[in-house]
């Protein structure tokens, strides 16, 4: 008998894609994924722990080896660089990083201010692009930066590039592209190595 498989999922825009996916690859989740406020789900037919967490908390969980695997958006990852491996690009929840800002304005040359959920994913773009600005973290809205005056350009996910539009921005730069991402504790892959590359193997069908 296999030991139990925890696995750190991200709550919010990608959970429920992750499900469907792992439901696609032969995992019998129960209906608790489709509607419950529990933040660990025990599936023992299929020996998996869930447990539900903030997307930019799930490279953290893993990390830590709470979790042996998670689903992470690579935009997490580039963000947070915890010492997890990314095993598989699950293709789900696909957006992208860019600069974006009010049209035909330029940065002001002397402390261009960029507001961002992802500071050092920022920092280290304008420091490859041989800018100095000053970063300002934000937690949500962030297109409200630049038009209430607080920023001269943003960082942030673009995906129908809807919110930019209805807020009046122009995207001037795409840094990368973005999808969501198997990963895995780096002890928990020597000691779970067959339960983990059975799960690796069953998503790669699908994805
Ligand atoms: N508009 C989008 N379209 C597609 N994927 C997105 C979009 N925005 C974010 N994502 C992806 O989904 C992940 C989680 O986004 P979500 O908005 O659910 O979380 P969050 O913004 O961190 O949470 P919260 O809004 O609760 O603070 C991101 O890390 C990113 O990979
Ligand atoms: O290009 P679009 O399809 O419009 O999607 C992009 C928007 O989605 C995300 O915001 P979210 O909904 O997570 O809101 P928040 O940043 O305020 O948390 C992102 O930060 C953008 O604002």
């Amino acid at each position: 008998m296999s030991e139990i498989l925890t696995m750190a999922m991200p709550k919010g825009r990608i959970f429920e894609e992750a499900v469907e996916l792992l439901r696609k690859a032969g995992y019998s989740l129960p209906p608790e994924f489709d509607d419950s406020r529990k933040l660990i789900i025990d599936v023992p037919e299929e020996n998996l722990r869930f447990i539900l967490a903030k997307p930019m908390d799930v490279a953290t969980y893993v990390e830590h080896g709470v979790a042996d695997v998670g689903i992470a958006g690579k935009d997490v990852l580039l963000e947070e660089e915890r010492d997890v491996y990314e095993l598989l690009d699950l293709k789900i929840s696909h957006c992208y990083l860019a600069v974006a800002g009010l049209p035909d304005t330029k940065m002001n040359d002397v402390t261009p201010r960029v507001a961002t959920k992802y500071p050092n994913v920022a920092e280290a773009y304008f420091r490859e692009q041989g800018e100095q600005v000053e970063i300002i973290k934000l937690n949500g809205s962030i297109e409200l930066a630049p038009i209430i005056g607080l920023s001269d350009r943003i960082v942030d996910i673009v995906s129908t590039g809807r919110t930019m539009r209805e807020n009046g921005l122009v995207e001037y730069e795409r840094i990368v592209d973005v999808t969501s991402r198997l990963i895995v504790n780096p002890v928990s892959y020597r000691i779970k190595d067959e339960q983990i590359d059975e799960l690796v193997t069953r998503l790669y069908g699908v994805v």
